[in-house]
């Protein structure tokens, strides 16, 4: 069987390759259909689905995985937030969220004027692409956690809800 994961970035592909090393895993862009910067676990979330259903429609026989990043709020603090989707061919859909790291106040503002948060990061951290290497997560915990980490934990969720309810 064959994965196709609905985005280039590389640390959602590698992701995706460390937790099911025995498939082939295929990258495709696919749109999430929610705003390049969500601000809900709804609306993260459905971003995650829309991106694992378009990946799994790609091509006949495959399971579509979606992970998408956003931010939300919880009393008055902003959270980084991630959420995953795995969409199979019968029209199961499985989905998890990852860890959460709250997000100082300057790129709260910054997000408010419309900014991207990879964008805003790379200025933040006075890096380049941070959403492809380290991401928000790794930079706001002293690099003990990647994005990449981060997301191999959101997909051994999927895999692991997948095998649960595929043997009963
Ligand atoms: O190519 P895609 O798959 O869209 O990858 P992306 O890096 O844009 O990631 P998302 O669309 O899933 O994330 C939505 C927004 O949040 C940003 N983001 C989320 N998590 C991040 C992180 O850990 N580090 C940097 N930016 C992050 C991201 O750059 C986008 O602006
Ligand atoms: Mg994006």
């Amino acid at each position: 069987m064959e994965i196709i994961i609905g985005s280039k970035n590389p640390t959602k592909i590698k992701a995706v390759q460390e937790i099911f090393p025995n498939y082939t895993v295929h990258s495709l862009n696919v749109p999430s259909d929610v705003a390049a910067q969500p601000f809900s676990d709804e609306e993260i979330r459905q971003g995650a689905i829309n991106r694992a259903v378009h990946s799994m429609e790609s091509s006949p026989n495959v399971i579509g995985i979606g992970l998408e990043g956003g931010v939300m709020y919880v009393e008055n603090q902003l959270f980084l937030c991630n959420w995953g989707a795995l969409a199979t061919r019968d029209g199961e859909i499985f989905t998890s969220s990852g860890a959460r790291v709250v997000l100082p106040e300057e790129i709260d503002f910054d997000l408010k004027t419309g900014m991207e948060l990879g964008d805003v990061m790379d200025v933040y951290a006075k890096k380049q692409e941070v959403r492809k290497k380290e991401g928000a997560i790794g930079i706001f915990t002293n690099e003990l956690v990647s994005r990449q980490e981060m997301f191999a934990h959101v997909v051994k969720l999927l895999k692991g809800q997948w095998e649960y309810w595929s043997e009963r």
